[in-house]
């Protein structure tokens, strides 16, 4: 095959997630066998969108996996924000729960940022807290956790062995959970860090610059081929369902990038599914251990 006809490597976020459970699993083990105890999650979902119970449901059958115990809280939609706050109190105060994540989004009317800001900082394994988040974006402190998605990103790139410092990293959206903290992980991985918005002016231009990109505005396929320089890393965090009659559930998965031509120029690249959304889960089972450790060692 020649030069002109190369594809990019793909990063096997599904493959890197089993290593990484693995690696949880034992660690879990160990945890029990020394202070008799397992760490604890606690998820709370409200309301009855689908994909939100799909992710709930793996994350339960993740932490069953590899031993972490699961509790559950589920509320109608119609639940108040005082319920909701209610719950999470209940859990902040359990001391076989070590780790506490509100699934995200929560029905329209209920305040998410004082629901997240209740959870305390301990058990705050989604990293959402302002605090903890705060915590991210300045030098000298350290957060208890980082949010999963992107801490997933960082751990993909590290172990497909692609050297961060000094490059030029674009990320592409700003969201909370995701773009925001990104770019705060690569600047401290020592990239150069531009975050791409729905305000910027010439979104092309700025990803040509990019040795890495994260793309994560939620925007089936919008990073195209002549976005990518020849040999930039592509991380596609989007999970967007398009209507495809040919699959039994009537559509399919794409990301934020345009896959099939991107990979024609890119050096390595992550698919939709198998490429970040496995390593999501596995971050949450690494910070609820985290939290469990922090919590049972003491
Ligand atoms: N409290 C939170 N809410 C949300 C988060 C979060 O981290 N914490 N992230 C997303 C949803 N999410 C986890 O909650 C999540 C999304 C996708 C995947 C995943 O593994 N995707 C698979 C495809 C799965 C499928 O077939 O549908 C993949 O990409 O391979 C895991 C977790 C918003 N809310
Ligand atoms: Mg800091």
């Amino acid at each position: 095959m020649g030069a002109a006809s190369s594809t990019a490597t793909v990063i096997d976020g599904k493959a890197i997630a089993g290593t990484i459970r693995a690696e949880i699993k034992s660690k879990v083990d160990d945890l029990k066998r020394r202070t008799g105890r397992v760490p604890g999650l606690a998820v709370v979902i409200v309301g009855e969108r689908k994909d939100s119970q799909t992710y709930v449901r793996m994350k339960r059958k993740a932490c069953e996996e590899v031993g972490i115990a699961s509790f559950h809280c589920e509320l109608p939609g119609t639940a108040t924000e005082e319920e909701i706050l209610k719950t999470v109190r209940r859990f902040n105060a359990d001391a076989n729960v070590h780790g506490i994540l509100v699934q995200l989004p929560l029905p329209k009317g209920v305040n998410e940022e004082r629901v997240l800001a209740e959870i305390s900082i301990e058990k705050d394994v989604d990293g959402f807290h302002p605090e903890n988040i705060g915590k991210l974006a300045m030098k000298g402190h350290e957060p208890l956790f980082v949010p999963c998605t992107p801490k997933g990103c960082i751990e993909l790139l590290k172990r497909s062995g692609v050297e961060l410092s000094g490059k030029n990293a674009v990320v592409v959206g700003r969201s909370n959970i995701v773009g925001m903290p990104a770019a705060m992980l690569l600047m401290k991985e020592n990239c150069t860090v531009t975050v791409v918005h729905s305000k910027t002016k010439d979104p092309k231009r700025v990803c040509r610059e990019a040795d890495v990109i994260v793309a994560a505005c939620g925007s089936a396929e919008m990073v195209k081929k002549d976005w990518v320089k020849k040999g930039a890393v592509i991380i596609d965090v989007g999970t967007n369902g398009v209507d495809d009659k040919t699959k039994k559930a009537g559509y399919r998965l794409v990301g934020d990038v345009d896959y099939a031509e991107v990979r024609k120029v890119a050096s390595a690249i992550t698919p939709v599914p198998g490429g970040v959304g496995p390593m999501t889960i596995c971050m949450l089972l690494s910070n609820t251990l985290d939290s469990g450790a922090r919590a049972l060692e003491k």
